[in-house]
């Protein structure tokens, strides 16, 4: 019988980490091969299962990446920008997938990512969910069948502790509507409205963000034109879909070609 997939999660610890633990352990898909921590965590060294609070798993917390990614087939990653550089060039080296879920990447980390992305396969979105990979695409079909009549707004809302602003899954979501427009995000993006602003810019796509409580991640497009707006939604109530969508990608990453990849390949959308 063949071996199930063996997995790595970085930011073991993390909101994210912990959720990746349960929907590994719980797939019956993949096996847990390591956490990884940076050096002196309070985790490194004991039991993924145990550090979270429950029963053994069979798997260490490290702070050797190197080590653990010879192990495994597929590193699912959802920590910060410069740890997933790092990662990307070490989980290159040892030829497993990357997922990046890791939001506030800037270009310098992106080009680093791309010239990993040549020796191995990386899954990178700013959002893994399903619901949200669908709305992307209706983003993109909406904008395309509606004018600059049609102002394009993103509006999201997050938990009091994320770092980064606007959310990734806002920016796939104003990136898709600008594809949809035959403009690139760049030219068209304003974010952070703040003191005298003067009049909307035709064509611009804005951004505005809210942070607080628990909120897990609501993201809202709206297109509004003089008497009627049309309103997309998506509101996530579980980080499981996440890590859902991240255990789909490393193992459809199984087998595929070296490159760069995003959720709209591993769906098929
Ligand atoms: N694409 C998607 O579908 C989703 C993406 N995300 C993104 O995932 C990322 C993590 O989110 P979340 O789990 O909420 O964040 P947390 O802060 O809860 O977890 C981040 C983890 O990464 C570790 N980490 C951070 N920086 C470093 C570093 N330089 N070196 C090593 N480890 C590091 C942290 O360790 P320490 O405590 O030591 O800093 C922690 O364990 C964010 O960018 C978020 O936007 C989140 C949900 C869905
Ligand atoms: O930080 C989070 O929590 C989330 N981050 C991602 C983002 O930046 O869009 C995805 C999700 O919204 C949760």
């Amino acid at each position: 019988m063949t071996e199930l997939p063996g997995l790595v999660v970085t930011g073991v610890s993390g909101r994210m980490g912990r959720m990746l633990v349960k929907t590994i352990t719980e797939s019956g898909r993949a096996r847990l091969v390591a956490g990884v921590e940076r050096e002196g965590h309070a985790w490194v060294g004991r039991d993924i299962g145990e550090a979270m609070g429950g029963a053994p798993l069979g798997a260490m917390v490290t702070d050797d990446p190197v080590e653990a990614f010879a192990r495994a087939q597929g590193v699912v990653d959802f920590t910060a920008p410069a740890a997933t550089v790092a990662y990307a060039g070490l989980a290159a080296q040892a030829r497993a997938v990357h997922v990046i879920g890791t939001t506030g990447l800037e270009p310098a980390h992106l080009e680093k990512i791309a010239a990993a992305a040549r020796h191995a396969v990386i899954v990178r979105a700013g959002n893994m969910s399903l619901g949200v990979n669908l709305l992307v695409r209706m983003t993109q079909k909406i904008a395309a069948a509606l004018d600059a009549d049609w102002d394009v707004e993103v509006v999201e809302a997050h938990h009091r502790m994320k770092v980064d602003a606007p959310s990734g899954t806002a920016l796939m979501l104003g990136r898709a509507a600008a594809e949809g427009r035959g403009v690139t995000l760049e030219q068209a993006m304003v974010s952070g409205r703040d003191g005298i602003t003067g009049a909307r810019e035709r064509g611009s796509i804005g951004f505005s963000a809210i942070r607080g409580g628990d909120i897990v991640g609501e993201h809202d497009v709206i297109f509004a034109a003089e008497g009627e707006r049309v309103i997309l939604r998506h509101v996530a109530t579980d980080r499981a879909i996440f890590a859902r969508g991240a255990l789909r990608a490393a193992l459809w990453g199984q087998g595929q070609k070296p490159g760069e990849y995003d959720m709209m390949d591993v769906l098929g959308l």
